[in-house]
């Protein structure tokens, strides 16, 4: 099912461009396909996004937006247990993403001047939960707490209806705690193209969040600028680096939790020790057997999947830089050692007992991710993906007239004189 590959300074490197350039060639078709929905559903509103909605989801619900009551509801009947483990993780969610508030300064000077920065939540975002082979509740805390404790001033929302075009009502119940102002039926590149552009039933927003699969994700690459985005959250990624007191048990068990995600998600090990690579992969055909999406794990772990025999640790860490993953787990003796070693990486996930699981539903850092090796210039979603700054000052006459000379200087040798000239004319006997 997967493959193993002995690291000699070649065939690791020449192994992880192939990865790449399979997904480019992915990349490639989606990026047609999506290209097309985006410019009907600019072009057509509504009436596009039902047909495709039709095209790729079953039923098209009769109106987008679920009403608040049906909202209410899916809470009210959701059973307790369900609701008392979203609160738990929401107040771990909501504790993690406090630390994260930015304050607004202002700062007085004793020559008069005033100078600061406003921070503010934006206007209205789009929150993207996903809900093509699985429904994600845990994506609606995950998008909506840190947008609420950046205040912003509405939150929409936007998941696929289910095949008989209803609601899922975990998804709603999740919505209703969580506290989503507005919820839409409809998923895809349709969806993102709809909250970029407005159409009659969607409201235009100033910014979309949230994970997808490579639909939603190419959606969001190709409509920034038209929108802002927070990232490109595509398809899930796990990597290990384990050393020889790894428990293959625990890496294959690892490595499939992000499998089932999707055909396109990848998983892969790296390891300094022969025999906890053999033993993993054998342990991924044992363990394959009894989950429920091990027709999706099979494929994602053939078509994207590997276990890479390192040398030594050091190339551990160069590979895992360069492959800039979403998610990596460190399962070796020194797991907090590689804290500051990790450059390039969405979350990290140290020791024997820190499952990636763990961290998509509970703990508290976000589990919205960069995909695709984007790691190395995104960040993870947080309260700042949600917040505005601007700036502002206030000069004396006398702060000014101080600080004219450099002012003016400057202008000239830019040769922008109506700039010198705006200081020039405050001080007539000076110039
Ligand atoms: N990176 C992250 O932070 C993160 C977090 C959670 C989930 N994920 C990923 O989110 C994804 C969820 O995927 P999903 O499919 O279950 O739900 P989804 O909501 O992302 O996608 C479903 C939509 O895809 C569209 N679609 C399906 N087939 C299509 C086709 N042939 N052409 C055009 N559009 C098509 C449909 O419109 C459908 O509504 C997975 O890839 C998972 O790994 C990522
Ligand atoms: N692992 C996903 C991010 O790649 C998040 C998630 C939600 N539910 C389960 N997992
Ligand atoms: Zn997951």
């Amino acid at each position: 099912m997967i493959p193993i590959v002995r690291a000699d300074g070649a065939a690791e490197w020449e192994l992880l461009a192939s990865l790449r350039r399979r997904s480019g060639e992915v990349d490639r078709k989606v990026t047609a396909a999506v290209t097309e929905i985006i410019d009907a559903v600019r072009e057509r509103g509504d009436d596009a996004v039902r047909e495709y909605t039709v095209k790729f989801d079953g039923r098209c619900p009769e109106t987008f937006e679920v009403n608040r009551d049906e909202i209410n509801d899916a809470l009210t009947l959701a059973e307790p247990e369900f609701v008392n483990a979203m609160l738990s993780a929401m107040e771990n969610i909501a504790a993690f993403h406090n630390r994260q508030k930015q304050q607004s300064f202002i700062d007085t000077q004793e020559n008069g001047v005033i100078m600061g920065q406003r921070v503010r939540g934006l206007s209205r975002v789009g929150l993207y939960v996903p809900g093509g082979t699985a429904a994600y509740p845990s994506s609606v805390l995950m998008n909506c707490i840190p947008a609420r404790i950046a205040g912003v001033g509405e939150i929409v929302m936007v998941t696929p209806p289910q095949k008989d075009g209803t609601a899922n009502p975990d998804i709603l119940a999740a919505a209703a705690v969580a506290g989503v102002d507005r919820v839409f039926l409809m998923g895809g590149a349709q969806a993102v193209a709809a909250l970029a552009y407005g159409t009659d039933s969607v409201p235009r927003v100033d910014k979309i969040v949230g994970p997808g699969n490579i639909y939603v994700a190419t959606a969001k690459r190709l409509l920034y600028g038209t929108v802002d985005i927070d990232m490109i959250a595509g398809p899930s990624e796990i990597l290990i680096a384990a050393d020889d007191t790894a428990n293959p048990v625990y890496l294959a068990a690892d490595m499939m939790s992000q499998a089932e995600h999707d055909v396109l998600a990848s998983s892969v090990l790296l390891t300094t020790s022969e025999r906890v690579a053999e033993e993993t992969a054998a342990e991924l055909e044992r363990q394959v057997e009894r989950l429920s999406r091990a027709g999706i794990i099979r494929k994602s772990l053939a078509d994207y999947g590997m276990i890479i025999v390192c040398r030594c640790e050091a190339e551990m860490i160069a590979l895992a830089n360069e492959l800039a993953p979403e998610h990596m787990e460190i399962m070796t003796a020194n797991p907090l050692e590689y804290i500051g070693k990790i450059d390039n990486v969405g979350s990290l996930f140290l020791g024997q007992h820190s499952p990636e699981p763990l961290g998509d539903y509970f703990a508290g850092p976000n589990h919205v991710l960069p995909t695709s090796g984007t790691a190395r210039f995104f960040s993870p979603l947080g309260v700042d993906s949600f917040l505005k700054r601007s700036s502002f000052l206030y000069y004396t006459r006398e702060a000014l007239a101080e600080a004219q000379v450099p002012i003016v200087r400057l202008a000239d040798r830019e040769g922008l004189t109506a700039h010198a000239n705006s200081i020039k004319v405050r001080f007539p006997d000076v110039w």
